[in-house]
């Protein structure tokens, strides 16, 4: 796999990091997540639910010994990713001076909201937050109605957890140039931002003249629209050149002389109402069955389950089935040559690998038993957890 050799070491994290080293992970990377341990049955079982492919290691950072344990993991790794808020890892004494002046080669990448600098530097936050600080969340959402996150899809994942993998990639590419780590400050509001750069650049263009969701991709224009089915399903609407606008209006039954132009604004609203009005005469099967075959830009809206078992993504294989039975998107984008192949095992257990992972960088049994009776690591014995 295009990433086979290279060393991760993940602490862990709520969402964006954990998305960032499982990116990592199924493209090949040795992705060792650093566990907090605890004593409790309960905590057996981290809330990471993206932990494909890792291995976990239960290290205490707040003792001495525990932050001088990842800094020898991190003398022999390729990538830290840490998601801690400015100054955490500085209290540690883990601070990127401190680890990359041990090893040059190191990539440490920081994934936070606000970034390492700044006013909000050391405030806590979450996706809605970062979204709203980027200018984009003033975009999203219906007319008349709150600015309306999707999910924590945005900051979390896109401008966070894929923007931060791109930045270890891209600094791996270099480094086999100069020999030479940096750190990343990938800040989820400016993941967002520079995700959002078409909306910025595309303001004097007049498409976004309107107040939020009176535009036309903001669910302003009737031919960008999802609308309901007579089975309570849902339809996507996304004929946008007029020759698919005209593919539309033929399977909607309608007659384009008989219709204002399409780009008549004034009419947008009474459009909508038509277009909903005649979606709303039959199931969503049915209008996939006129849409499908055509370039008018509808698809149906689907569930997971029905995603999961959709003819077309059945053909390309999208979703996959883990040991356990759950069913998962599979790594995207497909490289040719050496595609990801995720690992099909269950999720680690807190603390699990601890033992194989020290000795792999070079701890001995001895190092390790007496970390062991410090309660520096834990060792998660599986037998007498479950
Ligand atoms: C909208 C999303 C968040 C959604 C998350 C939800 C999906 C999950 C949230 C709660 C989960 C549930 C819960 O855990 C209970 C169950 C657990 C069970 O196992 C599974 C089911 C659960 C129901 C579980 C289910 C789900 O997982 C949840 C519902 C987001 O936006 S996420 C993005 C958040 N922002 C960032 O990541 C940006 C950067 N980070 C930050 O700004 C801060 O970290 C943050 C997120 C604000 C948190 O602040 P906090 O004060 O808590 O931490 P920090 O200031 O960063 O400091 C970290 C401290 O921890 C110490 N530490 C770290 N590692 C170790 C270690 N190995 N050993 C010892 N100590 C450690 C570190 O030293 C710091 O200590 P100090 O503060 O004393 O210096």
């Amino acid at each position: 796999m295009a990433l086979s050799g290279v060393r991760v070491l993940e602490l862990a994290g709520l969402a964006p990091a954990p998305l960032c080293g499982m990116i990592l992970a199924d493209f090949g990377a040795q992705v060792v997540r650093v566990d907090r341990p605890s004593q409790s049955a309960a905590a057996l079982v981290h809330g990471d639910v993206q932990a494909r492919g890792k291995r976990s290691l239960a290290l205490d950072l707040k003792q001495p010994q525990g932050a001088a344990v990842l800094r020898r993991l991190c003398g022999a790794a390729d990538v830290l990713i840490e998601p801690f808020r400015h100054g955490v890892m500085e209290r540690l004494g883990l601070g990127p001076e401190v680890l990359l002046q041990e090893n040059p080669r190191l990539i440490y990448a920081r994934l936070t909201g606000f970034g390492q600098t700044g006013k909000y530097a050391k405030s806590a936050g979450h996706d809605i937050n970062y979204v709203a600080l980027s200018g984009v969340l003033s975009k999203l959402g219906r007319k008349n109605e709150n600015p309306f996150p999707p999910i924590n899809l945005l900051a979390d994942f896109a401008g966070g957890g894929v923007m931060c993998a791109l930045g270890i990639v891209i600094a791996l590419f270099e480094r086999a140039k100069s020999g030479k780590g940096q750190v990343i400050d990938a800040s989820m509001v400016e993941g967002v931002s520079y995700l959002s750069s078409f909306l910025w650049k595309s303001q004097n263009l007049g498409f976004w003249g309107q107040p939020r969701g009176e535009n036309l991709l903001d669910s302003g224009a009737p031919f960008y629209e999802t609308y309901r089915t007579s089975d309570g399903k849902y339809m996507a609407v996304g004929a946008i050149e007029p020759k698919f606008y005209n593919q539309l209006i033929k399977g909607l039954g309608l007659n384009l002389d008989e219709l204002p132009a399409q780009l008549s604004f004034s009419h947008w609203p009474e459009m909508k109402k038509k277009f909903a009005s005649i979606f709303a005469q039959k199931t969503q099967a049915e209008w996939c069955s006129i849409f499908d075959s055509t370039d008018a830009c509808v698809t149906p809206v689907l569930s997971f389950e029905d995603a999961a078992s959709h003819q077309h993504n059945k053909e390309r294989s999208s979703f996959i089935k883990n040991d356990p039975g759950e069913i998962s998107p599979r790594p995207a984008p497909v490289l040719s040559r050496t595609p990801a192949v995720p690992s099909c095992k269950r999720d680690p257990f807190v603390g699990e690998h601890t033992e194989d992972i020290l000795l792999e960088y070079g701890f001995t049994k001895e190092e390790i038993a007496k970390l062991h009776s410090d309660k520096t690591i834990e060792i998660k014995d599986l037998k007498a957890s479950l």
